[in-house]
């Protein structure tokens, strides 16, 4: 019978199911950073417990690590504390951890990647949400909560129930000034953010595979703001190209690449559901409101409640209260005091790229606080490498370390009282960076430099 990927992976790493139902699955790869890993780690302690794959367990420290001064031990007394735990464990336990000494410090989810971790066939799990990232590898990745971590660290497997599939096909091309995260906004706004709960996306079509390996974690790394726990595209050559070379790379190559080439989907597997986009239809996108599918074309005018169903009025009334816009009112022009360039979600070498291009030579407005956190130490390297950082500095950004910085504001890097910022980030809640009365507009890299320079939101298609 003709299979999809997420059904050889799943079988491939199938211990049993369980008597509850649910299957209990091997776990290839388990990353771990340091704000969901120590209780797991303690609860081993308090059971006597080891750890039994260490070789298969990586750390990274990401969430609270300060992008301006990094002299130990940090400023703030917790994430100095969370940082000692994370060392203590993972010496205690004899697992690979990428510290700011080790040069491979970075965000988990591009750490894996860039280290050559993420391979096609694999499962792969870590504490936290965006884990969707490592599905653009043709992985099974997901995120998982204390728990699940313990189980994980104490036996290599976890039990999780086999979700649903839905093929996503994007066609046709994408127009200029288009990116992939107006492609993930676009799929979110129109199956929402409850859409995709007990699925699997399974990203296809052709102008999924035009796409860069950091365009496609791009959109699989939001699958989670769509309720869908796992994201994931076929492997090709644009994946085993990136793979080759990476630090943890198979050494045989080849016979890697014929492996990994036999868990892309089957072409007359079936589907639970397909949704179907044509390229060319999708425009840059923009969040008005508190949630990632509140988003809109930014050449359309704000939404009427009116027209929404009940759930989507009551989150709308609330997103209007608090970002302060209004029904029928263009989004374009709307005045901005931030620009975060940074995350698992857009925090790459190419997002670095796009966004350089945009404001060579030329300055940020004046009231805009512009800041550039690359996602791992190693693409801050190349990007300083490529001069990225003086173009930034010299437009009026600010130049940090690596991390999660305001994506979420673990660490310093936080909104003051109501600013509003455009983000190349994934969540847009509700005092998400850092400021209760903080706003979010979410929007590819392109569109937040384009917004720096001009102190608002534009459309990225009239400046190119
Ligand atoms: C801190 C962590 C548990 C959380 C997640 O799971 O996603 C964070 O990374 C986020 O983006 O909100
Ligand atoms: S960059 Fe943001 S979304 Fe990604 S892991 Fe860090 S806090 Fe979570």
């Amino acid at each position: 019978m003709a299979k999809t990927l997420l059904d050889k992976v799943w079988e491939h790493h199938l211990v049993r199911t369980l008597p509850s139902g649910q299957d209990q699955l091997l776990i290839g790869l388990h990353l771990i950073h340091e704000v969901t890993s120590p209780q797991a780690f303690d609860m081993l302690r308090t059971m006597g417990l080891g750890v039994k794959f260490p070789g298969r367990t990586f750390a990274t420290v990401d969430h609270i690590v300060p992008t301006r001064d990094q002299q130990r031990p940090f400023q703030d007394e917790l994430a100095e504390k969370m940082m000692a735990e994370l060392e203590k464990n993972t010496d205690e336990f004899g697992i690979t951890f990428f510290n700011l000494k080790s040069g491979r410090q970075g965000i988990v989810h591009i750490v894996g990647p860039e280290m050559g971790l993420t391979q096609p066939g694999m499962t792969i799990a870590c504490g936290d949400s965006h884990t969707s990232t490592h599905g653009a590898f043709g992985s099974i990745a997901f995120g998982i909560g204390t728990s699940q971590i313990r189980d994980i660290l104490a036996s290599g497997t976890m039990a999780i129930s086999k979700p649903k599939i839905r093929r996503i096909r994007i066609d046709g091309k994408l127009g200029p000034g288009v990116y992939a995260k107006d492609i993930i906004l676009r799929i979110i706004r129109d199956l929402g953010v409850k859409g995709g709960l007990g699925y699997a996306y399974e990203y296809a079509g052709e102008a999924i595979e035009a796409l860069s390996m950091e365009e496609r974690m791009t959109i699989c790394n939001m699958s989670i703001e769509g309720g869908a726990r796992f994201g994931y595209v076929n492997p090709d050559a644009t994946t085993f190209d990136y793979i080759k070379g990476r630090p943890y790379a198979p050494k045989d190559f080849s016979e890697a690449v014929q492996r990994w080439q036999s868990y892309a989907s089957d072409a007359d597997a079936t589907y639970d559901d397909e949704y179907l986009i044509d390229g060319g239809s999708i425009a840059p996108m923009v969040t008005w409101g508190i949630n990632p599918g509140q988003a809109l074309e930014v050449d359309r005018p704000l939404p009427d409640p009116d027209g929404m169903s009940r759930d989507e009025r009551e989150v709308a009334a609330r997103a209007y209260e608090h970002m302060g816009f209004r029904p029928g009112n263009a989004i374009k022009g709307t005045p901005i005091d931030v620009a975060f360039l940074g995350s698992c979600t857009n925090g790459r070498i190419s997002d670095l790229r796009e966004a350089a291009a945009i404001v060579k030579g030329r300055r940020i407005a004046s009231k805009v606080r512009g800041m550039v956190v690359p996602g791992s130490m190693s693409i801050a390297r190349q990007a300083e490498a490529e001069g990225l950082d003086r173009i930034f500095t010299q437009a009026g950004f600010e130049w940090r370390g690596a991390g999660c910085s305001m994506c979420l504001a673990m660490n310093p890097d936080k909104l003051r009282g109501p600013e509003i910022s455009a983000s190349s980030s994934n969540r847009n809640f509700i005092g998400r960076q850092g400021s209760p009365s903080g706003r979010t507009l979410l929007m590819s890299p392109a569109m937040v430099a384009a917004a720096a320079l001009a102190g608002q939101v534009v459309d990225i298609r009239e400046s190119l």
